[in-house]
C-alpha cells in the first residue's frame, strides 16, 4: 500500500506564453505560483503542429528553476529519451498511441531519474494494458487530454471526465493530469472528477491575473482532494 499523499498541483502549458521571450516567461509563472511548467513538445506529425524540443528546454533549464513537465506530443517517443533527461526534463511524458512497446519504454525512461507519464487522446480508451502498467508501478502519472493535442484554445471536452472518475476510483494516489480547456469556471468539475494535475494554458496565461487563477485553481483542487480524505 502506498504512503503517498495526493497534491493539487498547478502546471501552466507554456505554449499559451510569449515565445519570443519564453525564459523570462517562465520564471514569471515560477513567481506566480506555478508548481510544474507545462512544455508541449510536437513533431508536426504526431500532431499537426510544431513547438519546441530539447534544445530549447535545455536552454530554459540553464536559466528557469522548477519541475520541466514535458508532454511529448511525437512519433517514436522511445528516441528522445537520454535527450530530454541530458536537456534537464523532469518527467517524460509520452503518448500511448505513439508507441508499441509502453512497457519498455516506461522501463527506459524510469532508468534515467525522470517521471514516467502516460497520455491518452479523447478517443484512447482506458485498456487493461494500460491498467497492468500503472499496477507494475511503472507510470507515475497518467494524462487524460480534454482536447484532441495539438493546439492551444480548445474547448475543453466534459465526457473525458468518466476516465479520470474510472481511474480515481482504482487508483486513489496515482497522479492524474488533465489538459485542455480548463479554466477558473470549469476547475471544480475536474476536481469533483478526481483530477489532481491541472494543465491550463490560455486559461492562466490569457486570464487578467494569472496569480490569482492558480491560486484559485490549487485552492478548489486541494479542497476536493481533503474533502475526499475525511
Ligand atoms: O497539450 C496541449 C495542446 O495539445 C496544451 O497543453 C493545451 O493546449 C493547453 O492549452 P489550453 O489550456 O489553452 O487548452
Amino acid at each position: 500500500m502506498s504512503d503517498k499523499k495526493l497534491q493539487a498541483i498547478i502546471a501552466p502549458s507554456i505554449l499559451s506564453a510569449d515565445l519570443s521571450n519564453l525564459a523570462d516567461e517562465c520564471q514569471k509563472l515560477n513567481e506566480q505560483g506555478a508548481d510544474w511548467l507545462h512544455i508541449d513538445v510536437m513533431d508536426g506529425h504526431f500532431v499537426p503542429n510544431f513547438t519546441f524540443g530539447q534544445t530549447v528546454i535545455k536552454c530554459l533549464r540553464n536559466k528557469v528553476k522548477g519541475f520541466f513537465d514535458c508532454h511529448l506530443m511525437i512519433s517514436e517517443p522511445q528516441k528522445w529519451v537520454k535527450k530530454f533527461h541530458n536537456a534537464g526534463a523532469d518527467q517524460y511524458t509520452f503518448h500511448y498511441e505513439a508507441v508499441e512497446n509502453q512497457e519498455q519504454l516506461c522501463k527506459e525512461i524510469k532508468e534515467t531519474g525522470m517521471r514516467v507519464g502516460i497520455a491518452i487522446k479523447p478517443t484512447t480508451q482506458i485498456e487493461d494494458n494500460l491498467l497492468n502498467l500503472i499496477n507494475s508501478n511503472l507510470v507515475d502519472m497518467i494524462l487524460i487530454m480534454t482536447v484532441e493535442p495539438g493546439f492551444g484554445g480548445q474547448k475543453f471536452m466534459y465526457d473525458m471526465m468518466q476516465k479520470v472518475q474510472l481511474l480515481r476510483s482504482k487508483y486513489p494516489t496515482l497522479d492524474i493530469q488533465v489538459d485542455g480547456g480548463i479554466v477558473c469556471e470549469n476547475i471544480d468539475i475536474v476536481a469533483q472528477a478526481g483530477a489532481n494535475v491541472i494543465v491550463s494554458g490560455t486559461g492562466i496565461i490569457n486570464h487578467a491575473d494569472p496569480k490569482k487563477a492558480m491560486a484559485f485553481m490549487k485552492e478548489r483542487v486541494q479542497h476536493q482532494i481533503d474533502s475526499q480524505n475525511n
